[in-house]
């Protein structure tokens, strides 16, 4: 597969910075709060997956920076990308902005896809509306080379969505974000509807896109398979928060918080038919706990999590995690203890 169109942004440079980013859900009675306190940057160049159980908040984080909440979110903090904060845009700008500078692949393409245009249309379409500068040829030239680069004939570049396969479908949706060179993309469980072999297929591209595009990229995703071949670093996400951040590969190996671990032994593995599950659910993002909010399920939970917030510590690689495992030494005797009650929230299960 030939390389995806190169740009100029040095690489390593930060494309998007999330700061302190809070969203939360009016639902008429306790606000939900969604995202609470998450920072995040990805650089030129960079995958970074955003795993965590369900409802953790990660479609949310990534509607944030897209800047695509329905209208009973609300919005605090900062969504830098190339220097503009888009959490504060007016909604004209942000429109603008977006698939100019940020795009989306979602997890079904055919739903985005219009079955009455041809694809090379939908190309021409989104160049007119962003590059209005851009000459029929030159649009042309574009498609056909983002179709070339994700190894889709241009040849078919006159046939309509129905004609590709699902796999092939979801390389032209990444082709239609990437086409802009945007600074960042937020792909959303993007291999989700699709079977093993075109799953592989599309973590190659992901992959591929890593090593040529200098755009970032975020990567929300279940399977931690698609994370250890595609990504760069990873954040794992808990209850709104992001409790861990590191490079992948030592993440994965020397998980630094109980909730990651917890997380990766919870996946099948090839090697052992048990299947391990983390005890207890999530906690109720309209009634947040104090202290570290995994504490009710957390097997290593101490007297001090329960009360106090951990904040973040570095871990080695330029990460971090929010865990009081990693500040012992800022603890007395008694903050040590380990908690007593833990077991109510595994009760709570049943
Ligand atoms: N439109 C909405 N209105 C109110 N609450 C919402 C809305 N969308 C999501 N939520 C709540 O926000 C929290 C985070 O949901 P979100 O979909 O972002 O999590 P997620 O980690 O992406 O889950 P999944 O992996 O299942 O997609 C959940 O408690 C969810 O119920």
């Amino acid at each position: 597969m030939s390389a995806v169109p190169q740009q100029a942004t040095a690489p390593g440079a930060p494309r998007i910075a999330v700061r302190d980013l809070r969203i939360w859900y009016g639902t008429g009675g306790a606000p939900v709060r969604a995202v609470d306190g998450v920072d995040l940057t990805i650089n030129a160049g960079q995958t970074v997956a955003l795993v965590g159980e369900s409802g953790c908040g990660k479609t949310t984080l990534g509607r944030g920076i897209l800047g695509m909440l329905p209208p009973s979110a609300a919005v605090d903090g900062e969504v830098v990308v190339d220097g503009v904060d888009l959490a504060h845009l007016p909604p004209r700008r942000l429109r603008a902005m977006r698939g100019l500078r940020i795009g989306l692949v979602f997890q079904e393409p055919m739903t985005r896809l219009d079955p009455l245009m041809r694809i090379g249309d939908h190309f021409d379409e989104v160049l007119r509306t962003h590059r209005p500068k851009m000459s029929r040829a030159e649009r042309e030239r574009e498609s056909v080379a983002m179709l070339r680069s994700l190894g889709i004939p241009p040849s078919r570049i006159r046939q309509y969505p129905h004609e590709f396969s699902g796999g092939m479908r979801q390389r032209i949706m990444i082709g239609l974000a990437l086409v802009l060179r945007p600074a960042v993309i937020v792909a959303d469980e993007p291999t989700t509807a699709l079977d093993v072999l075109v799953e592989a297929q599309i973590v190659e591209i992901l992959a591929e896109l890593r090593r040529n595009a200098d755009c970032g990229l975020l990567l929300i995703t279940h399977n931690l398979g698609i994370v250890a071949k595609a990504a760069d670093r990873v954040a794992v996400m808990y209850a709104g928060h992001i409790v861990e951040e590191g490079e992948v590969d030592r993440v994965f190996s020397e998980p630094a918080h109980p909730y990651t671990r917890e997380l990766l032994r919870s996946t099948i593995s090839l090697d052992t038919s048990d299947l391990h599950y983390i005890p207890g659910s999530p906690p109720d993002l309209s009634a947040p706990l104090s202290g570290c909010l995994f504490h009710p399920r957390c097997p290593d939970a101490m007297r001090v999590c329960q009360s106090r917030d951990p904040g973040q510590t570095a871990t080695a690689g330029g990460g971090r995690v929010s865990c009081w495992l990693h500040r012992l030494d800022e603890l007395e005797p008694a903050d040590r203890e380990p908690l007593p009650d833990r077991e109510i929230s595994v009760a709570d299960e049943a």
